[in-house]
């Protein structure tokens, strides 16, 4: 990994990316620079998948340019080969085959294909795999063959979706570190890489330089450049510093008021939020967010709607790359279970207008109850298919916990507590 130099390998600029009415990409730039990695953060549904594909041209921008080294794509991007999470092999095809699969794509003849898919399984650590299946093989092992598949062709860029997280914690360590020492050696013929990742921890140990995509839509909210040397230690003050800048930068709440969604409730259930509350309190009020991710062994997409929804209740406040209990919070925390119900009720009536919103429908009901059909559609209506159900969800259980109302699956009503 050397330093990036300022030759575009890829070039996004103002890049939109619309699904119908979901407008998941809102004018994205960036430069993926020769020589350089770079590892895009953001939470789930922030659009990190579809900016990948955007740059793999596999998707197409609704509006705005993707070139590569110069060139608007208009289809695939030649230069990129990708991994994905999913490791993504053929099952009926050998560890050899699957990796020969896209050389037969760029037409080299079946010996080169041979000689080079060896050398490919042989750098990796898959030497003397070659003729086991898929499915012979673990987890670790099959993403090494994804890896050797994308890099047999030598590509210009290496576009990795989230590469390391369907596998165990040893293994996602051990493979990563194999891949730094590849791209240490000057030989390595792939130089520039773009890596989709929900691990700060992960960005930080491999990328020269971090993006942090915003969501609702997909912006890019900060860009961190790592000045550390390789190998980088996960626990020395400098590493822990950019673990703290990105989770600042994640939580920061200076957004300029676009978000399409800003009633939305977090998907944090009231378990987890007393729960923290409970950890902030026994910690003298105030922690940072890497330190309660470390101790809770949460990753991000569990954390921030916690952190999210015991800000908007105003238990806590968020204080630089932490969390500062509030007076609320404080005396949430020390009450009893009556007292904090009673205490959650008001905070969710004032803070959560779904609830409220949800509250207001039953109080003026006929009868104080409402079908939960009703209820959901008024929610796709608002958020859509995809996140009715889990706002739904939230809705119902901080409605429950605060004694406002009740819910009875079996006659789907929602009723006043
Ligand atoms: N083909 C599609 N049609 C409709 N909506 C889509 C499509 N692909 C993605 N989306 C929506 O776009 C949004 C962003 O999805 P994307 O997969 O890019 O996010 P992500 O940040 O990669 O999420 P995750 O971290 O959960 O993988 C989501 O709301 C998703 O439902």
């Amino acid at each position: 990994m050397t330093t990036a130099t300022s030759t575009a390998v890829i070039s996004v600029e103002n890049v939109y990316k619309t699904f119908g009415d979901l407008t998941v990409l809102d004018g994205v730039s960036l430069t993926l620079h020769d020589g350089e990695i770079v590892a895009l953060l953001g939470r789930s549904g922030s659009g990190k998948s579809t900016l990948l594909r955007c740059l793999a041209g596999l998707t197409a921008a609704t509006s705005g340019t993707v070139s590569y080294r110069g060139d608007a794509l208009n289809g695939a991007n030649p230069g990129v080969s990708m991994v994905f999470q999913s490791f993504a092999l053929l099952p009926w095809l050998t560890v050899q085959e699957n990796v020969e699969l896209g050389l037969q794509a760029l037409s080299v003849p079946a010996a080169q294909r041979r000689e080079r898919a060896l050398a490919a399984l042989d750098m990796i650590g898959l030497d003397g795999f070659e003729s086991a299946y898929p499915r012979e093989l673990s987890g670790g092992m099959r993403q090494r063959v994804g890896f050797a598949r994308a890099l047999v062709v030598e590509p210009d860029a290496l576009l990795m979706d989230e590469p390391f997280s369907a596998l165990d914690v040893l293994t996602s360590e051990n493979l990563r570190a194999e891949l730094l020492r590849l791209w240490q050696d000057p030989e390595f013929p792939t130089r520039t890489g773009l890596i989709v990742t929900h691990n700060i921890e992960e960005a930080i140990q491999l990328a020269d330089r971090v993006l942090i995509l915003d969501s609702n839509p997909g912006r890019i909210k900060g860009e961190l450049t790592i000045d550390l040397a390789h190998p980088r230690d996960r626990r020395s003050p400098e590493f822990e510093s950019y673990v703290d800048t990105v989770y600042e930068i994640l939580t920061g709440h200076a957004r300029d008021g676009s978000r399409q969604t800003i009633d939305a409730l977090p998907a944090a259930n009231t378990g987890e939020i007393a729960g923290l509350i409970e950890l902030l309190h026994h910690r003298g009020g105030s922690v940072g967010l890497a330190e309660i991710a470390d101790e809770l062994r949460y990753e991000l997409d569990d954390l921030l709607p916690v952190v999210d929804a015991v800000v908007m209740l105003k238990l806590a406040l968020p204080r630089g790359s932490g969390l500062q209990l509030s007076e609320q919070g404080r005396r949430f925390a020390s009450a009893d279970i009556l007292r904090a119900k009673e205490q959650f009720a008001t905070l969710v009536v004032e803070h959560a207008p779904l609830v409220r919103g949800i509250v207001k429908q039953l109080r003026r009901s006929d009868n104080g109850a409402v079908r939960a059909d009703t209820i959901l559609d008024d929610l796709r209506d608002t958020f859509g298919d995809a996140s009715a159900r889990s706002q739904f969800d939230t809705a119902v259980d901080w409605g429950r916990y605060s004694e406002l109302l009740e819910y009875d699956v079996g006659t789907n009503r929602i009723e006043l507590a």
